[in-house]
């Protein structure tokens, strides 16, 4: 039986000032990328993981410098701050608090991460998260790698969910089993680079167009063979296979050089 279709575009990436109804950003605890101020304009929620909020107090002025400091923090102000509260910094609390963003202190909970949490706040918001929801997760790559395979953990846990993993150098999203995927990396900002990887367990059958190294029904399993160092080679990649993929690219270019009409 021939599976759904599911479509992968990096539109996010493309020049815009306008909401995308679909479009959710959550910022996580670890240095930011650039594109932060892009994906902000075009996201109708915002919600700081914990510390995140610290690095949109620090990081967005480093931005703009040739803003005032208080100009751009006053600009960028998230819908919530959520999580176990034990990285937000005192100052960076109350510059929030005083700018009404609810702080949402979930520390009776010390067996899910800041992400999962803000995953849970934004399906419980209005309006809650729809089929087509992208949730765009920034400083998700980088620094203590217990934190980022906790990341890699939550695209498995919420596998219906569209969540695209976001870092200074890479992106990453889930291809879930259930369908067959079709996805058309922005050139100007991704690739050559990518790979596929099946995370906890093998994966077989996987077969693939659009890339250098294409597989033809072989298995892809740690310890036997995992498609890393990868390379792009056409508009549109196809992968099917018999177990969910980690699909990453390495983040080259310059986001927002295109508008999302070209
Ligand atoms: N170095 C990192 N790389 C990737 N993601 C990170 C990194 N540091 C933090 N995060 C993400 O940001 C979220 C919030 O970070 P924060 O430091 O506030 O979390 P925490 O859960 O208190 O961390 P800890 O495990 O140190 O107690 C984490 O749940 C994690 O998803
Ligand atoms: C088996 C097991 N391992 C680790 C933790 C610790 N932990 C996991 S998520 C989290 C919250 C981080 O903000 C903490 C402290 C646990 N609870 N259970």
């Amino acid at each position: 039986m021939t599976k759904p279709t599911l479509e992968h575009r990096s539109d996010f990436f493309k020049a815009t000032k306008q909401v995308n109804q679909d479009h959710v950003l959550i910022v996580l605890n670890y240095s930011l990328p650039s594109f932060v101020p892009l994906l902000w304009e075009q996201s109708r929620l915002r919600v700081c993981a914990d510390g995140g909020a610290n690095r949109i107090y620090d990081e967005l002025p480093r931005i703009f410098q040739e803003e005032e400091e208080s100009a751009v923090r006053a600009r960028y102000i998230p819908d919530a701050i959520v999580g176990d509260l034990d990285s937000l910094r005192p100052d960076v609390r109350d510059f929030y608090t005083q700018n009404s963003v609810p702080i949402i202190d979930l520390s009776h909970d010390q067996d899910t991460s800041d992400l999962h949490k803000c995953i849970k706040y934004a399906q419980g918001a209005n309006p809650s998260l729809t089929q087509q929801s992208k949730l765009l997760v920034v400083g998700a790559v980088g620094g203590r790698l217990d934190h980022q395979l906790s990341n890699i953990h939550i695209l498995y846990k919420f596998r219906d969910l569209r969540i695209v993993l976001l870092g200074k150098g890479n992106l990453a999203l889930l291809l879930p089993e259930a369908f067959e995927h079709e996805i058309y990396p922005d050139r100007g900002v991704e690739g050559p680079i990518c790979a596929l990887i099946p995370v906890g367990s093998p994966v077989s059958d996987v077969h693939s167009t659009g890339l250098r190294w294409n597989l033809g029904g072989q298995s892809l399993q740690f310890g036997e063979l995992i498609s890393t160092s990868n390379e792009i080679k056409a508009e549109r990649i196809s992968v099917r296979a018999k177990g969910p993929l980690l699909w990453t690219t390495e983040l080259t270019g310059t986001p927002g050089l295109q508008t999302s009409s070209s």
